[in-house]
């Protein structure tokens, strides 16, 4: 069911340091930073020719990668995002395999304007995966 791999997500507390990693460093070309309220992250997309690493800064007291953050002060990666071709098929198939659907299970509009949802880490081999519909 899953398609191509959208992007690799990677936490870090200091957005502007980390983008300086990936542009100066590495040599790669950067989005500009977004925020996400309904995220609770802002977000810089590092543009790969075959995929995306999505550099994650938390947004907000509520933001969903405080704990993460707290556990892992360097940074670290955090999620995987797979396209599907059918979010609410995915989710309904994800269900009925026993997979935990977080938040509300309804899909919110991610960074890329598309819908998307995230399933529990202890489901997935221990990595947070989040479905994009392509
Ligand atoms: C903009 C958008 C886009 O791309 O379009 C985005 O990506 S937004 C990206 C940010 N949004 C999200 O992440 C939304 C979905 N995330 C969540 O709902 C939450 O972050 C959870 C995944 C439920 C984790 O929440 P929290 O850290 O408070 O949970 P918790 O302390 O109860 O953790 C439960 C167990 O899961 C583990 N755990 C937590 N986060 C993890 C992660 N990212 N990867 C692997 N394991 C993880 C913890 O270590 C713990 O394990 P032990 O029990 O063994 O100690
Ligand atoms: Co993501």
């Amino acid at each position: 069911m899953i398609g191509r791999l959208n992007h690799v997500a990677i936490a870090v507390k200091d957005l502007e340091a980390a983008a300086k990693v990936y542009r100066d460093t590495l040599g790669a070309t950067l989005s500009a930073a977004l925020p996400q309220p309904e995220h609770g992250v802002t977000v810089i997309f590092v543009e790969l020719p075959n995929s995306k690493i999505e550099l994650l800064e938390p947004l907000g007291a509520d933001s969903p990668i405080n704990a993460f953050l707290e556990r892992n002060p360097g940074g670290g990666i955090h999620h995987v995002c797979y396209e599907v071709d059918d979010i609410l098929a995915a989710r309904d198939r994800m269900k009925a395999q026993g997979a935990r659907i977080l938040g509300s299970g309804e899909p919110k509009i991610g960074a890329h304007g598309k819908p998307v949802l995230f399933m529990h880490p202890k489901d997935f081999l221990g990595t947070l995966v989040e479905l994009e519909q392509a």
